[in-house]
């Protein structure tokens, strides 16, 4: 593999609790090179938003240690831009407002208002969001808000784009469009980009990478699945691609044989399954 740009060596997590505390991540290693689509899939709970809010700089690991592009992450920073599956948009802001509030703070001393107005409107077009410009949070749809997420974070021209199930709240259709806008972003842009999803079809159709995490406690890699179908891919096509079905079904197992999770069924309800579960399901 060529040289990591983002880079988790032997990353272990434990949170303070009674009897020693909660050993959630051990021992994760990962090289991801620059450009790269990696996602994160594994059941719940068994901690991908702590590896990515670890990557994120929000958590310190108990142990191991972040490297992007040479440098040891120890807190948030510009370089890493999250975009969470709930909207994080201020709502007393408009659309353009709450981009421009990211761009002012990141480019407010290198670049123009003239170039910080361009680069706002720039990538709000991206995410085809230039009809709504005037518009609160309030008054935009599930989807749009998440394309205003989205817009926002690459408009921090972010080295890293962190992904915590940024299409789990979305309806099917939506889900699509949006994935298809954020396949074409990065192709366009070369991102790195790690995404959590929970979304088999998802990860492949998206992916260059899957990596799948164990259960937890103490959760790491269990297998890290290539997913070598060329670009642009086409989601209906995919559908009939064996190299498609092949991964899917890799994923599958990994997730419902090699790692299945047993609960006594008396302890849940058919509806007290999250929607995540029915997703992959
Ligand atoms: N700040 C925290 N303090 C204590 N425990 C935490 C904290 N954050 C997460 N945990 C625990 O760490 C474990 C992993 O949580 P995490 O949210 O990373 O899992 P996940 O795989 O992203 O779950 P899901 O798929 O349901 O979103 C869980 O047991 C959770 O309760």
């Amino acid at each position: 593999m060529s040289k990591a740009y983002l880079s988790l060596s032997r990353v272990d997590m434990t949170f303070a609790g009674p009897n020693g505390g909660n050993p959630v991540l051990k021992n994760i290693n990962l090289d991801v090179r620059r450009g790269e689509y990696i996602s994160l899939i594994g059941h719940s709970g068994c901690g991908k938003s702590t590896v990515l809010n670890i990557v994120a700089g929000l958590l310190e690991a108990t142990s191991g240690g972040v490297i992007v592009d040479n440098r040891e992450v120890n807190a948030p920073g510009p370089d890493r831009a999250v975009v969470f599956q709930n909207h994080s948009l201020l709502p007393w802001l408009t659309v353009y407002q709450n981009v421009e509030i990211a761009v002012d703070k990141i480019f407010g001393g290198s670049r123009s208002k003239a170039e910080r107005k361009d680069w706002i409107l720039h990538n709000l077009a991206m995410v085809n969001m230039s009809h709504a410009l005037d518009r609160l949070p309030s008054q935009i749809s599930g989807g749009m808000k998440q394309r205003v997420g989205i817009a926002r974070a690459l408009a921090m021209e972010p080295k890293v784009l962190l992904l915590d199930e940024p299409f789990g709240a979305l309806d099917a259709l939506t889900r699509a469009h949006l994935q298809d806008e954020v396949i074409r972003i990065q192709s366009e842009l070369g991102n790195t980009v790690m995404m959590i999803t929970h979304d088999v079809d998802e990860a492949v159709l998206m992916s260059d990478r899957v990596v799948m995490m164990t259960n937890g406690p103490s959760a790491t890699i269990g297998q890290v699945l290539d997913v070598p179908l060329p670009r642009p891919r086409n989601r209906i096509a995919l559908a009939e691609d064996h190299t498609y079905n092949h991964c899917r079904q890799e994923i599958l197992s990994f997730l419902y044989e090699k790692q299945r999770k047993v609960e006594p069924i008396s302890a849940r309800t058919s509806s007290s399954f999250t929607r995540k579960e029915k997703a992959v399901a």
